[in-house]
């Protein structure tokens, strides 16, 4: 077979397609771990980003997920003003059977290798013991417990920053940011899910849930006298706003002409399937959009408090900037006609090639 006959589908080809600074392969045959480690961009520092363990279908698929969310993560530091750099990594296998503490400290010395370039947290199957398990082969690491001298659970401040992201985008469309008897269905009443139920529920927001999990379901919708509805057909009801809080991908050409509803704002990370298509059908079709990566920054600004020197103070106040900042990017959106995520990686853009020039300097 000649190099080229594979070409479409091979690792260099999908690199090449990136620009991504550094990306790392990690294979140990005695723990049986296979990662990936991909760093997207350092202009504004050390790369953060999730650990995400899951049985990925290809090489392939785990490869095209790193590059993805790496790139993320670039783009929602920059726009939160973080000095922080965008990275991923995912660890291929079944984070109920295949993890264990040897598997998670083999992957910690892989990180430690790197030397402070990537700094690592939880994301979807991994959690704060995984990140201990790394934390004692490699300082570089955040969303340690609590009791560990880490800033602990960053879902509150996730759902606090989607929060902040839907009073703006009501702002925008209806003059006031109040969420009183505005309606809102959250999709997924996971970690940040339940904690944004809460907060609505706190400014008097008439609230739909629906989840896969029909017992937490339940619970949720008790606890917080919110509306469960059936995740079949929760974007055919009306509804002022819809947050997707629980996998990425909702917003595609087939759920688009469905919604009717006026907002999307939630915190699952790439909502849209395809960027430029969807972000343009949005537009189209009069629905406003929060990119998913600025208003779901909170997870990142507590991992950015716990480098930093965690204050909760401190951590609210960045929370709470996600809604100027939405408020920028729908306004430019509107000013220049264009689809509000493609108004966000402007504003992400600019910031970086602004410091890359003072960084020049020295
Ligand atoms: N946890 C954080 O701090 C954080 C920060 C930023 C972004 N995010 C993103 O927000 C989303 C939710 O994160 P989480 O930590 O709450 O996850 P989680 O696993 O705690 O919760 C996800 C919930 O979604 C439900 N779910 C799964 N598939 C579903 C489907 N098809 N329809 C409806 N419900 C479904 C699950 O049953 C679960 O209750 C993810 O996309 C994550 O990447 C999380």
């Amino acid at each position: 077979m000649s190099l080229k006959s594979f070409e479409a589908s091979s690792v260099f080809n999908q690199l090449s397609k990136c620009a991504h600074q550094n990306v790392v392969f990690c294979s140990d045959e005695d723990t049986g771990l296979q990662a990936i480690i991909a760093i997207h961009d350092t202009t504004l520092g050390p790369a953060l980003g999730g650990t995400r363990m899951w049985a990925y279908r290809t090489e392939s698929d785990a490869l095209q997920d790193v590059l993805r969310l790496s790139r993320t993560m670039t783009y929602k530091a920059a726009i939160s003003g973080l000095n922080l750099g965008g990275g991923s990594a995912v660890i291929i296998g079944d984070s109920r059977t295949d993890k264990n503490e040897v598997l998670m400290r083999r992957f910690g010395r892989f990180i430690k290798n790197l030397n402070g370039s990537f700094i690592t947290a939880e994301d979807l199957g991994t959690n704060p013991r995984d990140m201990e398990y790394i934390r004692m082969e490699t300082e570089h690491v955040t969303g340690v417990p609590e009791s560990m001298g880490g800033a602990g659970d960053p879902s509150p401040i996730a759902a606090k920053g989607v929060v902040m992201g839907i009073k703006a985008c009501i702002k925008e469309l209806y003059g006031n940011d109040s969420l009183a008897g505005r309606s809102v269905a959250v999709q997924g009443i996971g970690q940040v899910g339940e904690n944004l139920v809460y907060l609505l529920r706190e400014e008097n927001a008439k609230v739909y849930v629906s989840d896969i999990n029909e017992e937490r379901l339940i619970q949720v919708a008790r606890k917080y006298g919110a509306e469960a509805v059936s995740n079949n057909n929760i974007l055919d009801l009306e509804f002022d706003v819809y947050a997707p809080c629980a996998l990425g991908g909702t917003v595609n050409s087939e759920t688009i002409p469905r919604m009717k509803c006026a907002v999307i704002a939630g915190s699952a990370n790439n909502q849209l399937a395809d960027e430029e298509l969807h972000g343009q059908m949005l537009l189209d079709s009069g629905i406003l959009y929060a990119p998913d990566y600025l208003i779901n920054a909170g997870g990142m600004i507590n991992c950015y408090s716990e480098l930093t020197g965690y204050s909760r103070k401190r951590t609210m106040q960045l929370a709470e900037n996600i809604y100027s900042a939405t408020r920028k990017v729908l306004k430019k959106s509107k000013e220049e006609n264009i689809p509000a995520n493609k108004a966000a990686d402007i504003i992400a853009e600019k910031r970086i090639a602004d410091i890359r020039k003072i960084k020049a300097s020295y």
